[in-house]
């Protein structure tokens, strides 16, 4: 199997053409892959498909390093958008791709940064999904017998955004993985560290579900920026700062989509074999899907 490895701001992908070459991967063989010892290594993989709608480009699927299927990615979709052209499988500068949550429009630029319009943010809990009887912009949720404020937006994907006074200095590690599994989000959530530097300017950590920590995660600077203007602490356009670079962002209010601007790359490209795989000359027994270049 082929695959290339991109990153937009450190947020690492293996990308697969599965319209040229047959694609099936259980989701052991993507933890497998995931490793970063013992594998490729990466946050999440994308998987590139023929689209299922009319007025479609592509489909696109995410899956996180632990394996699960996930529905939304913000740095994904850029470097899903440079794959497609470095490719050859479109020429299109404007593309629309079906992901599990719904169709996406990418442009990219000819200064190779791609804007993303990432949808309408949801608000309303239960399709979040986060439990609480009514919305709100702020909502309280016990932790250890801490009570800790967040605000809960889908960008198709769920999140959970608290806003920190130093991003450096925030609990991301300790309290990440325990509000990812909180019982008020019940199919786990993205949870996101803001600090405010002014109504323009941000930086954020994420702690994202089915990966930890990531050097940047686009879906959470969209939710962040949303999370951040709802309570009144930003303006419509935001540079958002993450551990490995920046992001433009911008969202004119409820009922409007977000945009999100930044850069994709690419790293190398490579071949793995994978059991099952004809051409093959696994030993039974021994380790499988390692890098062959
Ligand atoms: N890194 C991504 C988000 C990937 C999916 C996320 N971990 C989830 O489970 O929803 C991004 O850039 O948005």
């Amino acid at each position: 199997m082929r695959f290339t490895k991109m990153h937009g701001l450190g947020n690492d992908f293996m990308v697969v053409d599965a319209i040229s070459q047959p694609f099936r991967l259980r989701p052991e063989m993507i933890r497998e892959l995931a490793d970063r010892n013992f594998g490729i290594g990466f946050d999440q993989l994308l998987v590139v498909e023929p689209p299922g709608l009319p007025d479609v480009d592509f489909r696109y699927r995410i899956f996180n390093s632990d394996g699960s299927e996930v529905e939304q990615c913000g740095n994904g979709a850029r470097c899903f958008a440079r794959f497609v052209r470095d490719q050859r499988l479109t020429n299109k500068r404007v593309i629309r791709v079906q992901t599990a949550k719904g169709v996406i429009e990418l442009r990219v630029g000819r200064d190779g940064l791609v804007m993303v319009n990432m949808g309408v943010p949801e608000l309303n809990p239960p399709a979040i999904p986060f439990a609480a009887d009514r919305r709100k912009d702020v909502y309280t949720v016990e932790v250890d017998g801490q009570t800790i404020e967040l605000s809960a937006v889908s960008m198709g994907n769920p999140h959970g955004v608290l806003v920190v006074d130093d991003v450096d200095r925030a609990p991301v590690a300790s309290l990440g993985p325990k509000l990812e599994n909180h019982p008020r989000f019940p199919a786990r959530a993205n949870i996101g560290f803001l600090q405010i530097i002014d109504r323009t300017h941000a930086r954020l950590r994420v702690f994202e579900r089915g990966s930890g920590e990531t050097l940047a995660c686009g879906s959470g600077a969209c939710a962040a920026v949303v999370a951040g203007c709802l309570r009144g602490l930003l303006d419509s356009r935001v540079e958002v700062e993450l551990r490995g670079g920046k992001l433009i962002i911008e969202w004119q209010g409820e009922g409007s989509p977000v945009m999100m601007e930044g850069p994709a790359a690419s790293v190398f490209e490579g071949q793995i074999r994978l059991p099952g795989d004809s051409s093959g000359r696994r030993r039974k027994g021994s380790r499988p899907a390692k890098p062959t270049s």
